[in-house]
């Protein structure tokens, strides 16, 4: 669909918790050759340095001081998922220090071309990319898919309440945030996956690539 080596291209990709974003984005990324990033992990990996640190991830200073020392390794942690990683996270997030440390690293990441997905890449981390998506899908069907997820990699898992419960908080925090909440750019395409499988959701999103690139 798109020759890398004539000119990367670069995808925006944001949306809530589940809504299958980053599933999108890494198979994008490999139909368009180009790098993927979830920038999720920087949050989640900020939010276990403070955790490690024993300090409050709400703690501004704390957070900062952390996304300040990230190094690559820290997103290959095997902790960085799961509802005290989720709720880490959401509470770095929402420190405008911890943002600006971590935006030049996603910039370089895409200069080249690359796919990004999180909830402010197509509002702030690249506000030029040419195409840009916003991916949603009903709280319920979110709030399913995740509880499967967690279901098939085994182990404990909170029931289908509690998941629900703090999947619509973490999307109301990251909404209401100051500092880059969510929402969708201008510019974007929304794309609902509540009726679609991930093959589907692929094939909606070439279409609006195809349409945005004109070709
Ligand atoms: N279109 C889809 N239909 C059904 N299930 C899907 C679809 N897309 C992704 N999934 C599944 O739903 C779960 C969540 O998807 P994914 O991790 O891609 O969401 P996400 O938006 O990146 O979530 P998060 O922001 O929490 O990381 C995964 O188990 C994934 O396999
Ligand atoms: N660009 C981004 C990406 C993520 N966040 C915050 O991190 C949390 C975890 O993200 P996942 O995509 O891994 O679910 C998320 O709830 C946000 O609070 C962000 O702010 N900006």
């Amino acid at each position: 669909m798109h020759d890398p080596a004539e000119r990367p291209l670069t995808v925006a990709i944001d949306g809530p918790a589940a809504s299958g974003k980053g599933t999108l984005a890494k198979r994008l990324a490999v139909v368009l050759g180009v790098p993927h990033l979830d920038t999720g992990l920087l949050y989640r990996a900020v939010g276990r340095r403070v955790l490690d640190a024993g300090a409050d991830p709400a703690d501004a200073a704390a957070a900062t001081d952390a996304a300040v020392a990230l190094v690559p390794e820290d997103l290959s942690r095997a902790d960085l998922r799961g509802p005290v990683a989720d709720a880490a996270a959401a509470k770095v997030a929402s420190v405008p220090g911890v943002r600006a440390a971590l935006l030049d690293f996603q910039r370089r990441f895409a200069q080249g071309g690359a796919v990004l997905d999180g909830r402010d890449i197509g509002t702030v981390v690249l506000p030029d990319a040419p195409v840009k998506l916003f991916v949603t899908a009903g709280l319920d069907v979110r709030a399913q898919r995740r509880y499967q997820e967690l279901v098939s990699r085994g182990g404990a898992v909170p029931d289908f309440e509690t998941i629900r419960a703090e999947m619509a908080a973490r999307d109301e925090a990251d909404r209401t945030r100051t500092a880059a909440p969510l929402r969708p750019a201008e510019d974007a395409a929304i794309l609902d996956t509540s009726d679609l499988d991930a093959d589907g959701a692929l094939a909606r999103a070439e279409a609006i690539i195809r349409w945005k690139l004109g070709v």
